[in-house]
């Protein structure tokens, strides 16, 4: 009998959200906020009476489904506060869910414009430190070294990757924090908006890189307000509204609905 659950060119998931809720509590919005007899009474009634001790619910992101495959680059878009960067959170296992299940295949690698780097160390240190917390070994490291800082092009204004990391406008720690991330390919690769930050020939370096990272059979979720660098980094999109998916399909079907919606003068 024909086995049809193993076809050529079948395609292999590699992130299932299967109804994810997801739910902020933000602690200190009753009366009394901030008094040690508040911080007792969330302790002694706590998940018994959250608003009465002051605990607010944001929700944050509402019953979600997804299958991402592997080779897909998928964009999330939405208007601000519709839970893009919550969900990537959540896929990348730094947030519990509240509700469904969120199944991945390899660790997801969480790149945003907050990574955490040491301000206080070289750049050249932080690559270090970056990439071994990537899990690469310090051969790896030594090996790649010099192409990530040319990537960054951290040193085509001078010797700055020897200066504490402070001394870096935004932009370049963004370029930084991005060079370290891509050097390891990446079974799921999370970009947070890392596009924006750099200048224009960064970004289309950065757009090439995350096209490369595709080839290397991982898969890309981006985030961003540009409707620019979605159309030319990814081929699928999912739309977040109020923190529920609007649509999920190709680029240009998903942009089309979007933008008219963006356009709308009463869309809320
Ligand atoms: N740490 C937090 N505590 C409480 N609520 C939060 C927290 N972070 C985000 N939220 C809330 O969750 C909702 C979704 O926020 P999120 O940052 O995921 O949106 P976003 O789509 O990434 O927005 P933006 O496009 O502005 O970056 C918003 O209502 C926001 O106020």
């Amino acid at each position: 009998m024909a086995d049809n659950t193993k076809q050529a060119g079948e395609r292999v998931p590699t992130v299932i959200a299967d109804g994810v809720d997801i739910v902020y509590r933000v602690n200190g919005t009753g009366a009394g906020r901030g008094s040690a007899t508040a911080a007792l009474n969330r302790i002694l009634r706590r998940g018994r009476a959250e608003k009465a001790a002051g605990v607010r619910r944001v929700h944050a992101v509402r019953n979600v489904s997804f299958v991402a495959h592997r080779g897909e680059a998928i964009g999330l878009i939405g208007t601000n506060g519709s839970g893009k960067s919550t969900l990537l959170k959540a896929v990348a296992g730094l947030l519990p869910v509240e509700r469904g299940r969120i199944y991945t295949d390899g660790q997801p690698s969480l790149l945003g414009v907050n990574a955490a780097l040491m301000n206080d160390l070289t750049g050249e240190r932080n690559v270090h430190l970056g990439g071994l917390a990537m899990g690469m070994s310090r051969a790896q490291i030594k090996e790649r070294y010099q192409e990530i800082v040319d990537f960054s092009g951290i040193n085509d204004k001078g010797d700055f990757i020897t200066l504490p990391m402070r001394t870096y406008s935004s932009g370049m720690a963004a370029r930084l924090r991005f060079s370290i991330a891509a050097a390891k390919d990446h079974d799921v690769l999370l970009v947070d908006e890392a596009l924006a930050t750099g200048d224009r020939s960064f970004q289309k370096r950065s757009e090439e890189r995350i096209r490369e990272l595709r080839k290397h059979a991982g898969t890309v979720f981006l985030v961003s307000h540009s409707n620019k660098s979605i159309r030319d980094t990814c081929d699928r999109v999912l739309w977040l509204e109020r923190g529920e998916l609007r649509m999920d399909g190709p680029t240009e079907e998903v942009l089309k609905e979007y933008e008219k919606f963006t356009a709308a003068p009463t869309r809320r």
